[in-house]
């Protein structure tokens, strides 16, 4: 119920909506915490530069999600969006952000996937493989392969499997990449990332720390990869 009628008539001033028991916690494994520490580590790998990337964590039928142009490095708890999954309603909305414009994005892969967490980063790595790969970044025999999973089978992938991750184009606006990232994630069952070209990388996962593993591993094997392009070494073994 509103406190009073204040909150009922539209100033044309977003008031927001605090319900700070849902991000105040001093467990450094909630989503709230969690967001903070990973967007500081990810700016550190250059990952989060100048307000580029986020991160999302889903707990049950609540998503975290990071505000939109912030400095990603600086986040505090209290800066974070919840929205509930099921009504699409903000439980908790920072009067003084806008909502991620990765927002819609997030949503895509948790609907279509029913992941626990998102991973956005603009790593340069991720961008050079766009540069050097066409439709799909490709890789094999690789140790650091047997990181990332099966997904449409238990377990992970072996050291000899090529991995395949697709490339969608840009957009303009990145909320605008919804539909394609849609189409692009049905139609790959077994990826659990899907690059945009010139732009970055999404990664998802079971959790957050799932997630984690999947995008350092991803990162390494592009970082990888643009080497063996350097030196004229194939990228997907020659049998
Ligand atoms: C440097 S602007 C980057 C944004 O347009 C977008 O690509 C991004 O990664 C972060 O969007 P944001 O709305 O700040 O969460
Ligand atoms: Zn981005």
């Amino acid at each position: 119920m509103p406190c009073c009628s204040c909150h009922e008539i539209d100033f044309g001033i977003d008031v927001g909506v605090d319900n700070n028991h849902l991000i105040a916690s001093k467990d450094p494994t909630h989503p709230a915490n969690m967001i903070c520490e990973l967007c500081r580590l990810f700016y550190t790998n250059g990952w989060c530069t100048g307000t580029g990337g986020g991160v999302s964590i889903r707990d049950a039928n609540k998503a975290y999600i990071a505000p939109s142009g912030v400095h990603k490095e600086r986040m505090v708890p209290s800066d974070m969006f919840v929205m509930d999954l099921e009504s699409k309603e903000y439980l908790r909305k920072p009067a003084k952000y806008k909502a991620s414009a990765c927002t819609p994005l997030f949503l895509d892969i948790y609907n279509i996937r029913d992941s626990g967490a998102c991973i956005h980063t603009h790593s340069q790595n991720a961008v050079m493989v766009t540069l050097l790969f066409d439709k799909y970044f490709e890789i094999s025999s690789i140790e650091q392969i047997k990181a990332l999973p099966k997904v449409t089978e238990a377990g992970n992938l072996w050291y000899s499997d090529k991995l395949t991750i697709p490339i969608l184009e840009n957009t303009e606006r990145e909320e605008d990449l919804s539909e394609s990232l849609q189409q692009c994630i049905k139609s790959h069952p077994n990826t659990t990332a899907i690059l945009v070209r010139r732009h970055g990388i999404f990664v998802w996962g079971e959790n957050i720390w799932k997630a984690k593993v999947y995008n350092e591993a991803l990162d390494y094997l592009m970082e990888l990869a643009i080497k063996m392009k350097q030196f004229g070494i194939p990228t997907v073994k020659q049998e």
